[in-house]
């Protein structure tokens, strides 16, 4: 789709920073001042990053010769990450993470965003990545666009002293619990990130799908960052690390914040992703972070549905789970994505999807695979054994949607009989698709 006229879309130059920061605040109101943002780091790829300008009459400029001078202003932007190693069931591929997506309220509701979505389908295209995945600000803005919802996550409020089941060699581990520190701490953070996703399980070759991780240098400034206008009342960010003979097993960030109650301290710990390579550092982690003085209860942020703790906890119910959308994806690329992933069981089947917005890959495709190897998919004029639209396909594609689910919500059609359990079993995957940090 095209802009209004008068728009222009642009790659938007580092040199236009405070002009991005400014829209931001537009868009994403927030307490802080934006001269206080201005200051901070920024996790964005400046190539990777794009505005729409449009001229408006200049208030503080004299007009020559009777011509109304005008300035250009950034009426909205948007951006993405380069995700090079994105995890989907059984493989890392090329992934774009759309983000930073704003217009201006002055400018919205005149087709800006649907303009800027093509632009980001076109560059996808440009740059190899067959798949684009974000996290909506709104759950309702992303589906017109193909995107499906891949991912869901857990939040949790588990109370101070919660009891786990036992985990043997948990207490032979050491803990350390020190203020987060970018230089004794971040290459420790960013390793056990990456193997966590790639063996959340001992099963091997079983990996996380939807497990980014923050591959650029900006990312990884910014998540070690700890502003202090964004503590919102809460102590500077802490660190549990847990080892064995000095190596480290497991990490997570956390912040208290304290308050009081009549019946005595009522303090809430929040933490970052909760990460251990094995049970025993896991059960050590959550046994640290459940029995934190001065505490009531414990908020994990987006864990995965199956996080071990919810295996540990004698009483799941007392920590009053919650589902929240985690990553939606957009297949950008049908035949190159689906070939990327591996699936559970064999499969041949022929698929028939719509996609308006990019006719590429409409029509059928033939997908062949064998359990947990290689699949090829080639266009095909042979009868479709199911129909299903990209976002459908999208939302199945990180193995957490169950494509027999969204038949059932008649937005998958079977065809063939016992294609639907076919392809429902072969698509989906053994771990939960999650991302454990916002992007
Ligand atoms: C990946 C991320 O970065 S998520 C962050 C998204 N950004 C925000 O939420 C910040 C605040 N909001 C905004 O900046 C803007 O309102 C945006 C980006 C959500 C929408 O931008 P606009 O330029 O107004 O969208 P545009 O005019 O292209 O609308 C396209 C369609 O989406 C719909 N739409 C737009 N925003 C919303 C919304 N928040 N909820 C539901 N539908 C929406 C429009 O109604 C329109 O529908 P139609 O095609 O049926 O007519």
């Amino acid at each position: 789709m095209a802009l209004p006229d008068g728009y222009t879309q642009i790659q938007l130059p580092e040199s236009r920073r405070d002009e991005l920061i400014e829209l931001d605040h537009w868009t994403f109101p927030s307490p802080v001042d934006p001269a206080e943002s201005k200051k901070l780091p920024l996790p964005l790829t400046w190539e990777r990053t794009r505005g729409v300008v449009v001229e408006t009459p200049d208030p503080d400029a004299v007009p020559i010769d009777g011509a109304v001078p005008v300035r250009q202003s950034l009426a909205a932007i948007h951006s993405s990450y380069p995700f090079s190693r994105f995890p989907v069931p059984g493989a890392e591929i090329p992934v774009a993470g759309l983000t930073w997506v704003g217009v201006h309220p002055q400018h919205r509701r005149r087709g800006i965003l649907s303009a800027m979505i093509d632009q980001h389908f076109a560059d996808c295209v440009e740059r190899g990545e067959t798949v684009s995945a974000l996290f909506a600000a709104e759950a309702a803005i992303y589906g017109r666009f193909g995107y499906g919802l891949a991912a869901q996550d857990l939040r949790l409020t588990v109370p101070r002293g919660a009891t786990l089941r036992p985990v043997a060699g948990s207490e032979d581990l050491t803990v350390r619990i020190e203020t987060l520190d970018p230089a004794v701490h971040g290459e420790l953070v960013s390793d056990l990130h990456v193997r966590a996703g790639r063996q959340p399980t001992p099963a091997s070759g079983i990996n996380r799908p939807g497990w980014a991780t923050r591959e650029t240098d900006e990312l990884k400034t910014v998540h070690l960052d700890d502003p202090a206008a964004f503590r919102n009342g809460r102590e500077p960010r802490r660190i549990v690390v847990v080892e064995s003979g000095g190596e480290p097993r497991g990490y997570t960030t956390f912040r208290r914040k304290v308050d009081w109650g009549h019946t005595g301290p009522r303090g809430t710990v929040s933490t970052g992703e909760v990460v251990g390579l094995d049970p025993a550092a896991t059960h050590r982690l959550w046994s640290t972070i459940l029995d934190l003085d001065l505490t009531h209860e414990i908020e994990p942020f987006m864990i995965p549905l199956d996080d071990p703790i919810a295996s540990l906890l004698v009483d799941p119910r007392a920590a009053a789970p919650k589902i929240a959308d985690n990553v939606w994806v957009r297949i950008v690329d049908v035949p190159g994505a689906l070939a990327a992933r591996t699936y559970t069981t064999d499969l041949d089947l022929v698929l028939h999807v719509t996609d308006p917005r990019l006719p590429a890959n409409e029509g059928s495709w033939r997908l062949t695979a064998t359990a947990f190897g290689p699949a090829t998919v080639v266009r095909t004029d042979d009868a479709p054994d199911l129909s299903l639209s990209v976002t459908e396909l999208g939302a199945a594609y990180l193995g957490g949607t169950s494509l027999a689910a969204l038949a059932s919500a008649g937005r998958v059609e079977e065809h063939t009989a016992g294609s639907l359990l076919r392809a429902a079993s072969g698509f989906g995957w053994p771990v939960a698709p999650v991302c454990s940090w916002v992007f």
